[in-house]
């Protein structure tokens, strides 16, 4: 254990000194060498084929693709120490000129393709490409999409199986085409999932595969809810091992749409929102009737950029308005997720055995190498469950904010602007994921500070 906790800090420290942190998977078999540095002419080369995620052990992005922030001016006593090259390459962000890719999922009838229809005629002057995903021989919702459709510059169908499992290696060869053979053709890639997709070995792909990384970007995960049958999908009870994909799609989401309000009334959207909220606080929220959101709603989204975690976890509390029971209970603004518990108590925990947020907000500067144990053994521990998490961080010693964001074993984190000279150093985490426990991930959080 004094090795592997070594090996965490270590590499931490390590790469908090360069500025900067890789998009890097955890080493899943054996003991971690969370955020190791390693160097860059075999960084890309240890990778998995597209069909075995499962055996995917480490993973680092080639350095020239990566994109991070980085800072001209003030260095940081956790910067100044730095003996690598990057330490004084501190530059604007660089241009990220990768092709924005969505991903639309929901269940089965919930009002994707009707999106993807609003999204294609709607005058937005964006060139489209879009890969739809379809179970069986018939491509009936490309039909369906290529009639009404004027704004796609192509669309391509994956019919022989689910992209979250059989067809993964189909969607890559696809991105890696379509980008290949029409690159500059088209602005953005919208990919419509089928009903049962499980979201994350889809989002993985984006992380996992150069050919992917190299010149496409996950834009965000749009999750559309359809508000008169979402209820009982998410009750279904799966048996052991088994996801129930309503959830899921949910817990993973950047956007998400409950569609089809039409159908029903206010009393029984407002219990749909609840519930939710209890899986999913991160993401927004919309109601809509036929898929009808303002694109930018969807399209643009930055769901995975780290300049734009902040908006994503000041947001989060504020989403509190959208629960009007819970304002009564109790105000403790540094402590969200003793609030989310009491949320969980009365439906969660009944109806949705697992999937929860839970956030941490409190003030004061984190230990680094205690923080970075906590969160390396967390994340190697329990990587499974925890599906997406966001988060500022306030490092003793480290004039700017950490920011990072992870999704499963994909981690990237990367110091961010200057703490302001007013601005209290406040951390803020948001995990969404399964089995979460409050009180064990604030203790361990808290236990890091000075
Ligand atoms: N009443 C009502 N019907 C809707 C709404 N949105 C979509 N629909 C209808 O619901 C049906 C299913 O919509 P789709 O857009 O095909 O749903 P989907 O998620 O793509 O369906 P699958 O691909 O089968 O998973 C279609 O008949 C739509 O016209 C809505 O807001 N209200």
């Amino acid at each position: 254990m004094a090795t592997m906790s070594m090996d965490i800090a270590t590499t931490f420290v390590g790469l908090l000194k360069r500025q900067a942190i890789k998009p890097t998977r955890i080493h899943a078999t054996s003991l971690p060498f969370l955020w190791r540095h390693k160097p860059r002419h075999i960084s890309s080369s240890i990778r998995p084929s597209s069909s075995s995620s499962s055996s995917i052990n480490f993973k680092l992005v080639p350095n020239s693709s990566f994109r991070s922030r980085r800072f001209t001016s003030t260095v940081s006593a956790a910067t100044t120490t730095s003996q690598n090259e990057d330490s004084n390459i501190l530059t604007k962000i660089p241009d990220d000129d990768r092709v924005p890719a969505t991903i639309i999922t929901g269940f089965l009838g919930s009002g994707k393709t009707t999106l993807l229809n609003h999204i294609l005629t709607a005058e937005h002057g964006k060139r489209i490409a879009v890969i739809e995903n379809e179970f069986g021989e018939v491509d009936i919702d490309g039909s369906l999409v290529a009639a009404k459709t004027t704004g796609a510059e192509d669309i391509v169908m994956l019919n022989n199986g689910c992209l979250c499992c059989t067809v993964r290696g189909d969607l890559v060869r696809m991105i890696s085409e379509l980008v290949s053979k029409k690159k500059g053709k088209f602005d953005h890639i919208v990919i419509e999932t089928t009903g049962l997709a499980n979201p994350s070995p889809i989002i993985q792909t984006f992380y996992a595969e150069d050919n992917v990384f190299n010149d496409v970007k996950l834009d965000g995960v749009v999750t559309l809810v359809d508000a008169k049958h979402a209820g009982f999908h998410l009750d279904e009870v799966k048996p052991e091992g088994v996801v129930n994909e309503a959830i899921e799609q949910i817990a993973y989401a950047d956007r998400i749409i409950v569609n089809k309000t039409d159908l029903v009334g206010e009393p029984e959207i407002a219990s749909l929102v609840q519930r939710i909220r209890g899986i999913n606080r991160m993401a927004d929220l919309k109601q809509t009737k036929y898929g009808k959101v303002d694109l930018d709603y969807v399209l643009g989204i930055g769901g995975f950029d780290l300049e734009r975690i902040e908006s994503v976890v000041n947001s989060e509390g504020s989403k509190e308005d959208d629960n009007h029971d819970h304002h009564h209970e109790h105000d403790h603004s540094h402590h969200h997720h003793e609030k989310h518990e009491h949320e969980h108590h009365d439906h969660d925990h009944t109806h949705d055995p697992g999937v929860t947020s839970v956030s941490i907000v409190c003030d004061g500067n984190l230990d680094l190498e205690k923080a970075n144990m906590w969160l390396g053994t967390l994340l190697m521990e329990r990587s499974d469950d925890i599906y997406r998490m966001k988060g500022i961080l306030s490092v003793e010693g480290m004039n700017e904010r950490f920011v990072f964001q992870g999704v499963h074993d994909i981690f990237q984190g990367s110091p961010d602007r200057l703490w302001g000279p007013d601005e209290p150093r406040k951390n803020k985490i948001v995990f969404i994921g399964k089995n979460l426990d409050s009180q064990t991930l604030e203790k361990g959080f808290k236990s890091c500070l000075l």
